[in-house]
């Protein structure tokens, strides 16, 4: 195998995807309901505008009385205003005429009836509680309520378009939807919401020593990480996903993938790419576009890339080929890879940032590193800001999932010590 730098073989997977995402981002939209489960982390494939204006009326930031100010003028601790008590406005009520010289009860959310200008919170007035109100929208006949002090015209009230004028945007094509932009939108009157497809991923995972999760262990067996791990890491990243795991037979993988790829956009495989006796993925996909190469990286040495191409008489493998990538079985080494060459291509489609958040940070112990390989090693940071390593084994799936860190190693580099700078991934975010 020749070694490809970690750099280089960025460069082709990217260049390998790009056009594939691009066309299935631009791909015609799905619609879902506002309220679907799935839409957060959605795309929106087309700008919004709201139809109304946000909030859609005149309304009351306070339970209290809906006033003219200039009907309290003069108003003091020392001289209280009294005004009858008017009509009564709940949330929910179409708006009513307030009636001059009255104090018309209003509650937080409730239209501001015509004509106030002002409203003073209940615990500014004297009473400060509501008495028997009644929902009729008639004058209290009896009652009355007295002002220590005089409102600024406009206190209280939320002005209509004052979140949002109407026919103004309100989201952007592209924006990746959040709990908040959703809420945005179903306020907004944006029932049916118009997302980016996401990119349709076929995940192959190999291995006749590999059970379900939930058999038991014959001797020899080991139960799927990659398959729930890697569908989680690909869904996470903005892709769905189709899991299949097949036996290692080099025939029963090319059906599969001539059955289901013109389905998806991308095919990832697990395991099967090594140097051993039955390489089921090599044996199965070398010669058929898929290039299989040493990267210069460990762990995740051996990486297949390329456009597979099935033989003409698999008809339903469409003729322009399906991006493939390879990914080694080591559950370390095959998570690593995603994270190396395809999950920022991935977030970048689903609007996310593409790359982990990186760090300087200085080592708390030596650790030795192939030098030519690039080393990426597993950890943590103490209470002192320094990152802390553990074993570099591939197979070392605990270590991974406790790590908040990946601390890399560059090329060239056989050793570093205690308090020398590192580079790190942040996990934990
Ligand atoms: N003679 C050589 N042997 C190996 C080399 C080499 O250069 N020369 N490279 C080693 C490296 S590095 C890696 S990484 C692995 C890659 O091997 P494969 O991609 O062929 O993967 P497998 O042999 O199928 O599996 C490797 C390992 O991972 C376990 N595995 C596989 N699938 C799963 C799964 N779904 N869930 C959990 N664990 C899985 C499998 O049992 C093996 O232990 O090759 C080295 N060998
Ligand atoms: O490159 Mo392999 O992924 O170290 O174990």
């Amino acid at each position: 195998m020749s070694m490809r730098s970690v750099a280089d073989h960025r460069r082709i997977v990217d260049a390998l995807l790009a056009p594939t995402l691009a066309r299935r981002a631009s791909s015609d939209p799905e619609v879902l309901p506002v309220s679907d489960s799935g839409l957060t982390g959605r795309v929106l494939s087309e700008a919004l505008v709201s139809r109304d204006p946000l909030p859609p009326f005149d309304n009351s930031q306070m339970d209290g009385y809906a006033v003219r100010a200039a009907d309290l003028a003069g108003a003091s601790a020392s001289a209280p205003v009294e005004l009858p008590i008017g009509r009564t406005t709940a949330a929910g009520d179409a708006p009513v005429a307030h009636l001059p010289g009255t104090a018309s009860p209003v509650m937080t959310g409730a239209a501001i009836p015509i004509g106030a200008d002002a409203v003073v919170p209940i615990e500014r007035a004297e009473p400060a509680r509501f008495t028997a109100l009644s929902r009729d929208g008639d004058p209290d006949p009896t009652g009355t309520v007295r002002f220590a002090s005089v409102p600024p015209v406009g206190e209280f009230v939320r002005p209509t378009g004052s979140d949002l004028p109407a026919a103004s945007p309100l989201l952007p094509a592209g924006t990746r939807l959040t709990p908040a932009r959703i809420g945005l939108l179903a306020t907004a009157g944006v029932a049916e919401v118009p997302v980016r497809p996401r990119p349709r991923i076929l995940l192959v995972t190999t291995g006749d020593e590999v059970v379900d999760p939930g058999a038991a262990l014959e001797p020899g067996r080991i139960r799927d990480a990659n398959t729930p791990m890697l569908s989680a890491a690909l869904r996470e990243a903005g892709a769905e996903v189709t899991a299949v795991r097949v036996p290692d037979r080099p025939e029963a993988l090319r059906t599969l993938i001539a059955e289901r790829a013109d389905a998806h956009e991308l095919l990832i495989t697990s395991g099967g790419i090594s140097m051993g006796a039955f390489e089921v993925v090599r044996d199965a996909l070398a010669g058929s576009g898929v290039d299989f190469t040493g990267i210069a990286m460990q762990p995740g040495g051996p990486q297949g890339a390329g456009l597979l191409r099935l033989e003409p008489d698999d008809a339903s493998c469409p003729a322009s080929g399906i991006p493939a990538l390879c990914f080694p079985g080591n559950p370390v080494s095959s998570w690593l890879s995603a994270e190396m060459f395809l999950l920022p291509a991935l977030r970048a489609a689903a609007g996310r940032t593409a790359s982990l958040p990186v760090e300087q940070r200085e080592l708390a112990h030596a650790l030795d590193s192939p030098a030519a390989k690039h080393q990426v090693r597993r950890g943590r940071i103490d209470e002192r800001g320094r990152v802390h390593v553990t074993a570099p084994g591939s197979h070392l799936l605990a270590d991974l999932a406790a790590a908040e860190i990946l601390a890399h190693v560059p090329v060239g580099v056989d050793r570093l010590d205690a308090g020398d700078t590192i580079e790190v991934w942040r996990l934990d975010v």
